[in-house]
């Protein structure tokens, strides 16, 4: 949130210049090079989000193309295999179990028909009573998937109202049920119930050392966080290695993840060889040096939020959009005097390149990659879709540069605003509804004439939830670093003044709680929400999880953190 502007004098010779700090930029050798990395090559990237990287377009296909019809070759037939096991007479438990097993793979959207045909069986099928590990799975399985089940299939694992100390035989029914109560929605106490009675009795077999060793991995990571919450793509990553010592594991499974696993990196790395590319052409931070030059966190986000290769070109243009929102955050958090700010936010009123002549130089130039971006991103779409969505993209930007002057009026005036204020406005800031309006509009699926009415103020609930969540992980985040910059408002310090906390902890910890409340209210609009598409959906859920991913660091720094993450996903093959 605004680092502020108490300091701001009147003229830009005077600006309180702050350097971000950045990544270190010694990685992507290979990138500059136009070499495309590939599954043999290994990359070693130190730390290399602030570079951009410029590459021969021509060379970088040619070297693509060459391994992937290598991988397509292999790929396809062990897809095939898995296919056909899907499809064969499986019992439903043999299925939500292989089911289960691609989705943490990250290989499930291969199959979407079989699932969708299992899922259909499933919804008509009942697990046996004393069967908690089917009933669990089952129960998870529809309800991640948006497919109506009642929390009321539990009650037979109860007596008295409290559930059966017997069941915490079944290790793996446990973490099962576990794992189903954190997809929750409000009111359903019997899952809230079910959550505390299983953290505790896991807690208990972990500290007792009497879990399988099969599952105790599982269920180390399940009590830090639940898999619901966690962003897929680095799951898989994760869970590959995890399932390559597993005893029992299926070797076409494993070979398919691995195999699949670099295919997909190769496309990221094509896609961020592109965003690079517009970056540096757009030479917004050459000009802005003030600026943050992070084309890769930017684009890392947008893997989290759409992992499937099909929103290859989504995705680029998501993290355009995210890189400009950072370089307007930074204008507003460390550079730009009020009067300034206040020009700037008229001139985005008027979206008109005529009101760009009062702006000093920087916002000039800053305003017009904006424009040209947006007005790019909706070209595309009327030509691809017959849709013109730029009337959509234009608020999304006022109601964003509305919200930062909010900010930056507050701080400049001393204000300290209360809690929800901060975090209502704080969610369009974090730039929450500016992506997902982009994105419900790029992705184009199952887009109606009600739905495309939500994608203007107030957004969807959905939306505001998965904002919410996105900026208290921000706030958890980044805290330290914005209070060093001279920054002291964020939930944290904000919360702590309301609520007269004396230690930082408390704050957090609160703000942990308020993270796992709205993560049900997310559930909640799960199920209640059927005019909105699935994948958009699906975009809300990633992105809370995203948010979680890139801003929760305990010893690491945010910087070396976010490093970490982006070598596993878009540099690191899968030997
Ligand atoms: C997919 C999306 C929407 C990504 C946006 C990421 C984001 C919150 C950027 C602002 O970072 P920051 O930590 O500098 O924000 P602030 O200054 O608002 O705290």
């Amino acid at each position: 949130m605004a680092a502020m502007k108490c300091l701001i004098s009147t003229n830009i010779s005077s600006h309180s210049m702050h350097k971000i700090p950045s990544f270190s930029s010694t990685s992507c050798k290979l990138m500059c090079s136009g070499v495309a990395p590939t599954s043999t090559t290994p990359i070693r990237i130190n730390s290399s989000l602030q570079s951009t990287i410029p590459i021969s377009p021509k060379l970088k296909q040619q070297q693509l193309r060459k391994v992937d019809l290598e991988y397509t070759k292999t790929n396809e037939e062990l897809r095939e295999k898995t296919r056909g096991t899907l499809q064969k007479a499986l019992d439903p438990m043999a299925a939500m179990k292989l089911i289960d097993t691609l989705q943490w793979l990250g290989i499930s959207y291969h199959y979407e028909e079989e699932i969708d045909f299992w899922l259909g069986k499933l919804s008509q099928w009942d697990a046996d009573d004393d069967d908690l590990h089917a009933t669990a799975l089952r129960f998870r399985l529809l309800r991640q998937n948006a497919r109506p089940v009642s929390s009321d299939v539990f009650k037979k694992f109860r007596v008295n109202g409290k559930f059966r100390k017997s069941i915490s035989e079944d290790k793996e029914g446990l973490l099962n049920l576990y794992e189903a109560s954190c997809l929750g929605t409000n009111g359903e106490d019997i899952l809230s119930e079910a959550a505390k009675f299983t953290e505790n009795e896991l807690k208990l077999s972990s500290a007792n050392g009497i879990l399988p060793k099969h599952i105790s991995r599982r269920v180390g990571r399940a009590l830090e966080l639940p898999r619901h919450m966690r962003m897929e793509r680095l799951e898989s990553r994760l869970y590959i290695d995890e399932y390559n010592i597993q005893e029992n594991h299926s070797l076409l499974l494993l070979e398919q993840a691995k195999a699949d696993y670099n295919e997909v990196q190769l496309l990221y790395q094509s896609e961020l060889a592109e965003m690079s590319r517009w970056w540096k052409q757009l030479g917004l931070v050459e000009k802005l040096t003030f600026a943050r030059d992070r084309p890769m966190e930017c684009f890392l986000w947008t893997v989290g939020i759409f992992p499937e290769p099909k929103y290859s070109s989504l995705r680029v243009d998501l993290a355009k959009t995210v890189a400009i929102l950072l370089v307007i955050d930074d204008i507003f958090d460390t550079y730009g005097t009020i009067n300034e700010l206040s020009l700037f936010k008229s001139a985005i009123q008027r979206w008109d390149l005529n009101a760009i002549e009062q702006l000093p130089q920087y916002m000039k130039i800053c305003y017009m990659a904006l424009y040209n971006t947006t007005n790019e991103i909706a070209y595309k779409v009327l030509r691809e879709q017959g849709r013109n969505i730029l009337p959509f993209l234009e608020k999304a930007w006022i109601d964003a540069i509305e919200a930062f002057m909010i900010e930056a009026e507050w701080f400049n005036n001393g204000h300290t605003p209360r809690v929800e204020d901060y975090l209502e406005n704080g969610v369009t800031t974090s730039g929450a509804y500016m992506a997902l309006v982009h994105a419900f509009f790029l992705m184009g699926e199952g887009l109606t004439i009600e739905n495309v009415k939500l994608m203007a103020k107030p957004y969807p609930k959905l939306f505001s939830n998965s904002g919410r969540i996105l900026r208290l992980w921000d706030d958890l985040g980044t805290a330290k670093e914005e209070q060093e910059k001279g920054d002291n408002a964020s939930s944290i310090s904000l919360l702590m003044k309301e609520k007269n906390m004396v230690h930082e902890d408390e704050a957090r910890a609160y703000t942990m709680k308020l993270i796992h409340n709205l993560w049900k209210d997310l559930n909640t609009e799960l199920l209640g929400s059927n005019i909105l598409p699935l994948p958009i959906i699906r975009a809300c859920f990633n992105m809370s999880r995203t948010s979680q991913v890139i801003y929760q660091h305990q010893e690491d720094s945010y910087f070396s953190s976010v490093d970490k993450f982006v070598d596993l996903i878009l540099f690191k093959p899968i030997a």
